[in-house]
Parts: C-alpha cells; sequence; structure tokens
C-alpha cells in the first residue's frame, strides 16, 4: 500500500501558466494572484513547472522562485505538484531537494530531454529524482515533445515502488491510459493529460487530470467532472463537445500559451507573453481573442447556474 493520501491528487488539476512581467522575468506576484484565484474556484491542485508553466524554458532558480510563491500563497489550500524535468539530472534533483523543501505534496518529471535516451537511461534519472526526496513521484508521459515512448514494462517497474504514486498521461490514446491504469494497480493514479478527452479518459480509468486549458475555463472542467460523477454522461459529453470547441480556438493562435495569457490578460490577470521561441499573440488576433474570451464566459455562467 502506498503510504501517502492519494485522495489529495484526485479531480481537476491545473497546469500552471508562465507570470512574467514586461522585461520577460518572472513575475511572483503574478505568479501569486493566479494561484489565488485558481484556489477560488474549486479545483484540487496546481501543478507547477510543466508544459503550460514553461519549466523548460527557465532557469533552476527562476523555477524555485516560483514554486516557493506558489507554496506560499496556496501551499496550504491546493494540492501542489512540483514538475521537476530538466535536461540535466542534477538540475531535476536540485529541483526536487527545493520542491521538498518548500512543502511541496509531490514531484513529477519527463525523461530528461535533448538526448534520444534509453529506458534504463531515463530510468536511471527518474531514480535518481525518486531517490532525492521523500516526496511522492509521478510520471510525466508525454512522447510528442520528449520522443520517449514509455513501456508497460518500465512502467510496471516504477510503479512498483512505494513513492511512486501515478502517471501523468499526454499520449492521445486511450488505450494506451486504460492499459497503464490496468498495469500500474488499483493504487496507482493516471491523470488525464488531452484535454480535449477528459471525458474519454476519465471513462476508461483515469483518477483525474491535469491540463493546460483549464487556466481559461476551470469551471467547465469542473462541470465534467460533476457531470460524471453524478453519472449525467449526455450532459459530460455535451459540456466536454463545447470545452473542445473552444481548446480547438484557441490553438488556432501563434501559441496555445499566448492565447491564454491574453484571455487572461483580459480578466485582469496580466502575466506577460509566453517565453521565446513560443509566440505571443498580435494586435491583430486581439479581435478573436475577445471574442473567445466571451464564448467562455458565457459557458461559464451557463455552467454555474
Ligand atoms: C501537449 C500538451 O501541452 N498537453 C497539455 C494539454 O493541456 C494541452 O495543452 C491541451 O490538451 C490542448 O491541446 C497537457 O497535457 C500538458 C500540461 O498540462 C502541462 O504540463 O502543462
Amino acid at each position: 500500500m502506498k503510504p501517502y493520501n492519494l485522495e489529495q491528487f484526485r479531480g481537476i488539476i491545473i497546469a500552471l501558466y508562465a507570470s512574467y512581467d514586461e522585461q520577460g522575468e518572472i513575475n511572483t506576484d503574478a505568479v501569486r494572484r493566479l494561484a489565488r484565484y485558481y484556489a477560488s474556484t474549486g479545483v484540487k491542485g496546481l501543478y507547477v513547472g510543466g508544459s503550460s508553466g514553461e519549466g523548460m524554458l527557465q532557469t533552476v532558480e527562476e523555477r524555485t522562485g516560483i514554486l516557493a510563491a506558489v507554496m506560499e500563497e496556496v501551499g496550504h489550500e491546493l494540492t501542489i505538484i512540483a514538475h521537476v524535468g530538466a535536461a540535466a539530472t542534477r538540475d531535476s534533483v536540485a529541483l526536487a531537494k527545493h520542491a521538498e523543501e518548500v512543502g511541496a505534496h509531490a514531484v513529477s518529471a519527463v525523461p530528461a530531454i535533448y538526448y534520444r535516451l534509453s529506458p534504463d537511461s531515463v530510468e536511471g534519472h527518474w531514480q535518481a529524482i525518486i531517490d532525492s526526496t521523500s516526496l511522492p513521484f509521478i510520471i510525466y508521459h508525454i512522447p510528442q515533445t520528449t520522443g520517449f515512448q514509455l513501456s508497460k514494462g518500465l512502467l510496471m517497474k516504477m510503479a512498483s515502488q512505494e513513492k511512486v504514486i501515478g502517471v501523468k498521461i499526454s499520449a492521445e490514446s486511450t488505450f494506451e491510459l486504460q492499459q497503464f491504469k490496468a498495469a500500474g494497480g488499483s493504487e496507482f493514479l493516471v491523470f488525464n493529460g488531452p484535454d480535449e478527452q477528459y471525458l474519454a479518459g476519465r471513462s476508461i480509468g483515469a483518477d483525474g487530470g491535469i491540463g493546460g486549458t483549464y487556466g481559461v475555463m476551470p469551471e467547465l472542467f469542473l462541470k465534467i467532472e460533476q457531470c460524471y460523477v453524478a453519472g449525467q454522461m449526455r450532459e459530460a459529453q455535451e459540456w466536454q463537445f463545447k470545452v473542445n470547441e473552444l481548446i480547438v480556438q484557441l490553438l488556432s493562435f501563434p501559441s496555445l500559451y499566448g492565447a491564454c495569457k491574453a484571455i487572461l490578460k483580459l480578466r485582469g490577470y496580466d502575466i506577460g507573453e509566453p517565453r521565446m521561441p513560443l509566440l505571443p499573440c498580435t494586435a491583430g488576433d486581439q479581435g478573436r481573442i475577445e471574442e473567445l474570451n466571451t464564448r467562455i464566459m458565457t459557458l461559464v455562467k451557463l455552467a454555474k447556474a
């Protein structure tokens, strides 16, 4: 039996966007404001420094600064998972140790990036992170960006350790998700990654989801979850379809994160622009951003009615 409270990880976990100031430097005040807003929505937690958090575009020092700000602001209210993935194992270990120091609830990591790594190498990387703290560990499987295809064999080997409590699967195959859930066993958590498939992921075994687009519409994912738990599958499906139309729109901008940041800015959360090479929205996109924000807010009202 895993010696952790797994309940605290089940549900909607927002992959937190990075917050920058006008010069492109980390803006911890904006980090705090955004985290505070999310704490008021009823979500379960935050995933800090992942893809949406642009962790791979930041220094170790910047990443620790963001996590510390999140922990101080909402660490006692929300479950905080610190993504510590990096190109170098020693950086991931430093980030994991810091996450434990500031009281994060778990650490998570992609395979080390850039080099084409063997399964043994990825295992060694993850093991070094796991051994460096007493925190639970969540594997982050996102083969479309890392190029590493996690096998069921390696997953099972990792899952057999007490500290390895789950996998966040951003691959688009819900079959793979179900297979990982079956391989990991009942005590092993599986987090749905593709927001477009939140309901499909839940239906086939996911314990919850970690997603980037949740950040501009947490209420709508909470609605899908609420309908799913109540057994109202038709309604849950209708909400997922509405959300998917919004995601298609979000994906039509120069970058997804640029679009999400532009939307949050309209709502009074100025978290800057994504870091290069990720593209920001342009002045020419503003009209469509405003329209999309209005559509989201209309649906949020409906979901809450
Ligand atoms: C490839 C990718 O970035 N996937 C996202 C999704 O939230 C994704 O943005 C969404 O499904 C829209 O396609 C998440 O799985 C990743 C994530 O939440 C994170 O680490 O920030």
